[in-house]
C-alpha cells in the first residue's frame, strides 16, 4: 500500500502553493505516495493557476481562516497560517492518519511575527513532540550533511559545541542511516571548526578540547566516525564516496556545500523526532511567488524521501 504523506502548503505568500500544485501533478510521485494537502484548497488552486495547471484533484485538510494573501508579501497572518498547517500535519501523523509529513517552506520571521517562539519547523516539531535535541540533515544523491548547531548566531557557535552534542548528533545520524537508508556501518566524517581543523592548536582549540574527544567516544561506542577533519576538503572527499554523511559544526559549514551541489533537489530531513518529517531545502522565494516559475524538484524529492522512509521504517 502507498504511504499517505501529509504535505503542508508552507507560507501562503511564498512559493509553497505553487510547488505543491506542481507536486500534485507529478504522476511518478503519485504512484509512490498518496498525498493529503494540509492548508486551504483556495490557496492550492491559486498556486495551480499561477502555474497554468488545472485545480488539483487531491484531498485537502482545511486549516485556518480564509484571509487575503498577496504573493511575495509575508505578514503575521501568513505566518500564522503556515504554523497552523505544520501543527495540523503533525497531528495527522501522530493520529496515524498519515505515515509522514513533508513541508513546503515557511518564513521564520513571519512565524515569529505570528507569535510562535520557534526558529522554524524543526524547533516547532521538537517542542510539540517533546524532543530535546532534533538533528537537521540535508540530503542529496552526492552529499549528506548533519548540523551540530542549527539556527545560531556565529558568535555563539563555539560556546555551544560540546562532546555530548556532537556525540548525540552523530549517533542519531548513524542510527537513522541504518534504519531509513539501509546503510550497514555508516561512515561519518566529523568536521573541525577552525581552518585546517586548527592545525594542532595553532588557530583554535575546539578540535582538541571538544571534537576529538567526541570522535573517540563515538568510536568506543562502535560508530565509524573519523575526525576532526579539515572542513575545506572533507566535502570533496564525501562526494568521492569516502563518507556517508558529514557531521558539521554549524549551519553554513554544511549547507553551503550542500546547496551548491543540490539546491534544486536536496531534501531537509528532521532526524531524532518520533515522526518522519522531510522538507524542501530552499526557502519561501518571495521574489518568485505568484509567477509559476519556482522549481518543484526539491518538494517532489522531499515527498519521495518521506515515502521511502515510511516504507523503510515499517
Ligand atoms: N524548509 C523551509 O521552511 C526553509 C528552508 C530554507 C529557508 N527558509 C526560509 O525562507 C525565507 C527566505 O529565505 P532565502 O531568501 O534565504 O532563501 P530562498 O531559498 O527563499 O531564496 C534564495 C534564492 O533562491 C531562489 N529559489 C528558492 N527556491 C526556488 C525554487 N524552488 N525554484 C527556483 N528558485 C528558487 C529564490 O528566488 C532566491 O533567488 C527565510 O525566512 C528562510 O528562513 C525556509
Ligand atoms: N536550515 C534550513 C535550510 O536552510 O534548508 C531551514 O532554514 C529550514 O529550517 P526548518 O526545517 O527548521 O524550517
Amino acid at each position: 500500500m502507498k504511504p499517505r504523506i501529509a504535505v503542508t502548503l508552507g507560507d501562503p505568500a511564498g512559493v509553497g502553493p505553487e510547488i505543491v500544485a506542481r507536486l500534485c501533478a507529478h504522476a511518478p510521485t503519485l504512484e509512490l505516495a498518496e498525498l493529503i494537502v494540509v492548508g486551504q484548497r483556495r490557496l492550492l488552486e491559486a498556486g495551480a493557476r499561477s502555474c497554468g495547471l488545472p485545480a488539483p484533484a487531491v484531498e485537502v485538510v482545511e486549516v485556518g481562516q480564509l484571509l487575503k494573501i498577496t504573493p511575495g508579501l509575508p505578514s503575521p497572518a501568513s505566518g500564522k497560517l503556515a504554523g497552523g498547517f505544520v501543527e495540523k500535519a503533525l497531528e495527522l501523523v501522530q493520529a496515524g492518519e498519515a505515515a509522514a509529513m513533508a513541508t513546503a517552506p515557511i518564513s521564520k520571521e513571519a512565524l515569529q511575527a505570528a507569535g510562535y517562539s520557534d526558529t522554524g519547523h524543526t524547533t516547532l516539531l521538537a517542542r510539540r513532540t517533546g524532543t530535546e535535541r532534533p538533528v537537521m540533515m540535508l540530503a542529496g544523491e552526492r552529499l549528506k550533511v548533519v548540523l551540530v548547531t542549527i539556527h545560531k548566531a556565529m558568535r555563539d557557535v563555539p560556546g555551544l559545541l560540546s562532546v555530548e552534542g556532537i556525540v548525540h548528533t552523530a549517533q542519531v545520524t548513524h542510527d537513522s542511516l541504518e534504519r531509513y537508508w539501509g546503510i550497514a556501518a555508516p561512515r561519518l566524517a566529523v568536521c573541525g571548526l577552525n581552518p585546517h581543523a586548527g592545525e594542532h592548536g595553532l588557530f583554535g582549540d575546539e578540535e582538541e578540547r571538544i571534537i576529538a574527544p567526541a570522535v573517540e567516544e563515538l568510536r568506543a561506542a562502535g560508530v565509524d566516525a573519523v575526525g576532526p577533519l579539515p572542513p575545506d576538503t572533507v566535502f570533496w572527499r564525501a562526494t568521492r564516496g569516502h563518507f556517508d554523511t558529514v557531521v558539521c559544526m554549524y549551519h553554513d559549514q554544511g549547507l553551503i556545500p550542500l546547496k551548491l551541489l543540490h539546491f534544486e533537489d536536496g531534501v531537509n530531513v528532521s532526524l531524532g523526532l518520533p515522526i518522519i518529517r522531510t522538507s524542501v531545502d530552499h526557502g519561501t522565494a518571495y521574489d518568485l511567488a505568484g509567477t509559476g516559475q519556482a522549481n518543484p524538484a526539491s518538494m517532489i524529492a522531499a515527498v519521495r524521501m518521506a515515502a521511502q522512509m515510511a516504507m523503510a521504517g515499517d
